[in-house]
């Protein structure tokens, strides 16, 4: 008997008539499980799901692959709901008591969510990360569906065809770096390998909420006629994947990826940085975290995202209570990470010193904010 045979609810097979995966849910709390490549739009997409969730409730659980959870504070302030597991792959490095025991407390809030959103790190198997959520053998919460997201502008360095091949849902992100020729034809690519499942291209994780709860369910529900909303949940295609899934993966990507974790408590001197980051040694593909810019860069926090070639960073508040602090993780393949680190030490810089009044116009070339202030 494979995995998806012992809920009711998730090895519920759709009616002929029925949309491909809808189902109606029963007692226990959907879980839908967000994966994709480092940088894909993870993040972006929970962020727009929560924004525009209305009379839904929605519980996250974020999983970062590095030691220190940057995804958490990208998410935080969006939900209330939500727990956290930091340092290791959500599939196979986290204990699975740790995720048992954050999928309880989720499915414990009262009232009662409506569905949880599990956002695996960058690394993870999205096949055995929906092994690791049905093991925990809950009755309260069942992992309903997977949406894989994939990044239009790096999709060479993802397996296409694995990835899709377990979605429920595939969402082709970042649509808008690509042109519609190229894109349309990633499509097809991408749906042939998917098996049925729709690839929605999005820009910004832009998902209409109505394909992940049926829109019907959702007017209905609002009507007072329905307690719960309805989901989409696992194909029958993809309770295959999870039956062959059953032997333990690999887990190729853990050796393969690597993280470094860097803080510092110092400020980070922005032309220093900058010239890191644009000159950033072998290997790295992947970074994300706060800095603390200092007197350069008026005491606010700037949230750098770097994926592949593009770099962003966006100028936010501290969060209350959190003394400013440059937190970073690094991720890639074949680092040096000696090196790594040495390059970051030596960008700390207490203050700015005479001359340096321009110094920030290296970093707000990529702040993209109409407050966003001179030197
Ligand atoms: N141009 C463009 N950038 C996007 C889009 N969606 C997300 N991004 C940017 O891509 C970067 C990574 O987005 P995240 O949502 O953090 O990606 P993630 O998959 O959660 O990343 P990891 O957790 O590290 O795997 C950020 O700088 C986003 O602003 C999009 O549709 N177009």
């Amino acid at each position: 008997m494979g995995p998806w045979t012992r809920s009711p609810v998730a090895c519920r097979i759709r009616d002929e008539d029925e949309p491909r995966g809808v189902v109606r849910v029963g007692a226990s709390i959907p879980v839908v499980v967000v994966a994709g490549f480092l940088g894909a739009g993870k993040t972006t997409l929970v962020n727009h799901v929560l924004r525009s969730a209305g009379e839904l409730r929605v519980g996250v659980l974020v999983n970062d692959f590095g030691a220190i959870n940057i995804d958490a504070f990208l998410v935080a302030g969006q939900v209330d709901n939500m727990m956290t597991l930091t340092n290791g792959c959500i599939c196979c490095e986290v204990d699975t008591d740790d995720i048992e025991e954050s999928l309880a407390s989720l499915a414990g809030i009262a009232p009662r969510l409506d569905m949880i959103l599990v956002e695996a790190s960058g690394v993870a198997e999205p096949g055995a990360l929906v092994q690791v959520v049905r093991a925990t053998g809950d009755e309260r919460f069942h992992c309903s569906s997977v949406i894989v997201v994939i990044d239009a502008a790096e999709h060479a360095r993802v397996e296409l065809d694995r990835h899709a091949s377990v979605a429920d849902l595939v969402l082709l992100n970042k649509a808008d770096q690509l042109a519609s020729e190229a894109r349309d034809e990633l499509v097809a690519r991408i749906g042939a390998a998917a098996r049925g499942a729709p690839v929605i291209p999005t820009v910004r994780g832009a998902l209409d909420l109505d394909l992940l709860v049926d829109a019907s369910s959702r007017v209905e529900r609002r009507a007072g006629r329905l307690d719960r909303p309805v989901q989409l949940t696992l194909d029958a295609l993809l309770r295959e994947e999870c039956d062959e899934a059953e032997e333990p993966h690999d887990h190729a990507h853990a050796h393969q990826v690597e993280s470094v974790a860097w803080t510092s408590s110092v400020p980070v001197h922005p032309r220093a940085f900058m010239d890191l980051l644009e000159q950033r040694p072998a290997g790295v593909y992947r970074v994300k975290g706060l800095l603390d810019l200092g007197g350069f860069g008026d005491g606010a926090c700037y949230v750098l995202q770097v994926v592949g070639r593009s770099i962003e960073i966006e100028r936010r508040s501290w969060p209350a209570g959190a003394p400013p602090r440059t937190e970073l993780v690094l991720i890639g393949h074949g680092m040096d990470q000696v090196a790594l680190r040495a390059g970051l030490e030596a960008c700390v810089a207490a203050a700015p010193g005479p001359g340096e009044e321009h110094a920030m116009l290296r970093v707000l070339r990529f702040v993209d904010d109409d407050e966003a202030c001179g030197p």
